[in-house]
């Protein structure tokens, strides 16, 4: 079947109160096929109650959510048809191999459930190997993997992730990343969210900051290159410095009377002996420091001395 025209998923105007207070003010944004897109906020800014509205677990207090352009509340059936999810710390049972818990689910919604078709998830998600070990024998990534494969079941259209990256280590946090790309490369429309931007904003195409239950930002991703660093320069004369970098092909913008280039990790010696060659003072270099995370910073009025 051909997808709709149109975003998988769209949020319009959707509010959400408890008792009379609104913790989720207005909010539109929608996300499309093929889609990596991260809600980024400090604690307790609504993502989780954003998303428990995407995934019809929250019926938004005013405002509506389609998915696959049904609504969640109205045509609830065929809206989370398309849905595939991990919203909370995922439980499985530990002395149950990862198949096993696998086939549970399957079997308590009713979906195909013989060893071929769970080991494709199983394979999908990189857990073949580990496809007859307890659970209780996974690492956190592992028990995440196992939780994609759950989500994956219903074969979706759209997957919907709280925190996915919480507490996993820098290699399974690459391994997730490159999966969820894959996804969205065969399709997917992806929306996860973080309380910490350095670990999505390299999976996602578009992030949307979100603060005190508003979102107060959005920027696109796409385009830039995905090792790419900000990384912020103190350098006489400014102006000179920008044209020079500008014009070897880096990325550059203007914050805290510094610029801030996009670099890979390897280019810092390149980007200063360029500098230096065209007679240009290095006074400062910071790496990790600007662009998005000091716009972030800034929006969310958390750690504002970082940029100060
Ligand atoms: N069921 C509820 N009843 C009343 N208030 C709630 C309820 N659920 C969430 N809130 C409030 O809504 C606000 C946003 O919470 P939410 O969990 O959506 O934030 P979050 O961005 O996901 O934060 P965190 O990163 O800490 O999980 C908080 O002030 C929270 O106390």
């Amino acid at each position: 079947m051909v997808n709709p025209p149109g975003p998988l998923i769209e949020v319009v105007n959707a509010e959400k109160s408890y008792r009379g207070v609104p913790v989720v003010h207005a909010i539109s944004f929608h996300v499309n096929a093929g889609e990596v897109v991260g809600l980024i906020g400090p604690n307790g800014a609504g993502k989780t109650t954003t998303l428990r509205m995407v995934t019809g677990l929250a019926a938004p207090s005013v405002g509506t959510v389609r998915l696959d352009g049904h609504s969640v509340v109205s045509e609830r059936g065929p809206a989370l048809k398309a849905l595939g999810t991990i919203m909370e710390e995922s439980r499985f049972y530990g002395y149950l191999t990862g198949l096993d818990n696998l086939r549970q689910v399957a079997r308590m919604r009713a979906l195909a459930s013989g060893r071929a078709s769970l080991l494709g998830y199983l394979e999908e998600v990189g857990l073949l190997q580990a496809a007859d070990r307890p659970v209780r024998e996974y690492s956190l990534g592992m028990r995440q993997r196992l939780a994609l494969a759950v989500a994956l079941l219903v074969r979706p259209k759209i997957l919907v992730l709280d925190e996915p990256m919480n507490g996993l280590d820098p290699a399974a946090i690459k391994d997730l990343r490159d999966r969820l790309r894959q996804m969205a490369a065969d399709g997917l429309a992806v929306l996860l969210s973080s309380h910490v931007l350095s670990e999505v904003e390299h999976v996602c195409d578009r992030v949307l900051l979100l603060d005190g239950g508003r979102l107060v930002g959005e920027e696109r991703l796409r385009g830039e290159r995905r090792d790419d660093r900000p990384v912020w320069l103190q350098v006489e004369p400014l102006d000179r410095a920008a044209d020079l970098l500008r014009e070897a092909g880096w990325r550059t913008e203007r914050q805290d009377q510094g610029l801030v280039v996009y670099i890979g990790p390897d280019e810092v010696p390149h980007v200063i002996r360029h500098l230096v060659h065209h007679d240009v003072a290095i006074l400062a270099v910071v790496p990790d420091r600007g662009g998005l995370e000091a716009r972030y910073l800034a929006q969310t009025g958390a750690n504002r001395e970082v940029i100060g």
